[in-house]
């Protein structure tokens, strides 16, 4: 349950007052999502989320993300799009957290998408590479490479817990990938979602209709994204085993669709491969950190790294873009 701030009724009523959104006719907290607090907010005037940050979102980001939005709502891409208060910020504070209203997006995320859905969504985020191609603000991925023997220290035990002899293999992974400077490739770079999971974009039965949850957004090697997706969309649901079943199909109708609004250079087609483990070893990391100290009985319940652990496996075998459909 991403709930973490309640928000009063009358601390709502002020805030609305601030915007041209008319009288409150639902507002109710949204189970799904892990960083922030989100509301489903229905006015007078039309639908919208309501979210208030929370600790891991530094504040400092937040025009970056808003501004981000903004310039895709005003080309045309969906997304949600922040609405502004009669002082013409979108950005304010509410109780005690800074907080944001954003237009509500029609769609369901598949569970398990579909090939279908896989063309839609690689489609999608090239569409959304172009369409930032021209946003000038920058954000440091914070989560890149150099963050992740930080991320890795003291987790070893825990790791071979898990999996016996797992640490050995991100011991392995992570010196690879030092060797190899993925950052010192001179790959074409931009805006980059960097979190694009399936809980995180929008269909309409298989037409894709839209991205949320920008809050990893930065600037980075597009293929990287697509490197994520493919780590996200690709593989069978391991349901937190290390089970490793990289679906052909998906993938190669992902990066098919990816190809079709922006091919990729022969310098991306190269990287594939060392960026979809890097990809893999970022989300096991995360959610190795996330496994080991989030307190039991929490209100989030953390998401099995194994899965990512498998599908690192499995790019250590795969050598060239065709192994991935491409
Ligand atoms: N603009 C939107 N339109 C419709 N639903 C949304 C929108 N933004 C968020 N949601 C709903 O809220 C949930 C959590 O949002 P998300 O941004 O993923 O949260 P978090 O950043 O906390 O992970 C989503 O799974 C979706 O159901
Ligand atoms: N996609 C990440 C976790 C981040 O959660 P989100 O709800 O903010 O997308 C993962 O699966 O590890």
């Amino acid at each position: 349950m991403a709930v973490y701030t309640q928000v009063s009724d009358d601390a709502l009523a002020a805030y609305l007052d601030e915007y041209d959104l008319g009288k409150a006719l639902s507002f109710k907290g949204i189970a799904e999502g892990v960083e922030n607090s989100n509301y489903y907010l229905e006015t007078t005037k039309g639908r919208y989320i309501l979210t208030l940050f929370e600790k891991r979102v530094n504040a400092d980001d937040l025009p970056y993300f808003i501004g981000l939005k903004q310039h895709l709502a005003a080309g045309g891409f969906p997304c949600p799009e922040p609405i502004m208060a009669r002082d013409g910020k979108a950005l304010r504070t509410l109780e005690g957290r800074p907080a944001v209203i954003v237009s509500f997006l029609d769609g369901l995320s598949p569970r398990s998408p579909n090939p279908a859905q896989c063309r839609g969504i690689g489609e999608g985020l090239a569409r959304m590479h172009v369409a930032l191609s021209d946003y000038d603000k920058t954000r440091e991925n914070s989560l890149g490479p150099a963050a992740w023997p930080r991320l890795w220290k003291g987790q070893s035990e825990q790791a071979d817990a898990l999996h016996p002899g797992l640490s050995g293999l991100i011991d392995e992974a992570l010196a690879d990938i030092a060797e190899a400077k993925p950052q010192s490739l001179s790959l074409p770079r931009g805006t980059i979602h960097a979190d694009l999971f399936p809980d995180n974009a929008f269909f309409l039965g298989d037409d894709f209709s839209g991205i949320i949850d920008f809050y990893f957004a930065c600037t980075d090697a597009l293929a990287y994204d697509l490197a994520i997706c493919l780590n996200a969309w690709a593989f069978e649901d391991g349901d937190g085993r290390m089970a490793i079943d990289y679906n052909f199909s998906k993938g190669a109708a992902l990066i098919a669709g990816y190809e079709s609004v922006r091919p990729l250079q022969p310098a991306e087609r190269e990287a594939l491969p060392l960026l979809a483990r890097g990809a893999a070893l970022r989300f096991f990391l995360t959610r190795m950190v996330d496994w080991t100290t989030t307190p039991e009985g929490a209100l989030v319940k953390p998401k099995n790294p194994l899965e990512y652990a498998g599908r690192l496996a499995f790019h250590r075998k795969v050598h060239t873009a065709e192994g991935y459909g491409a």
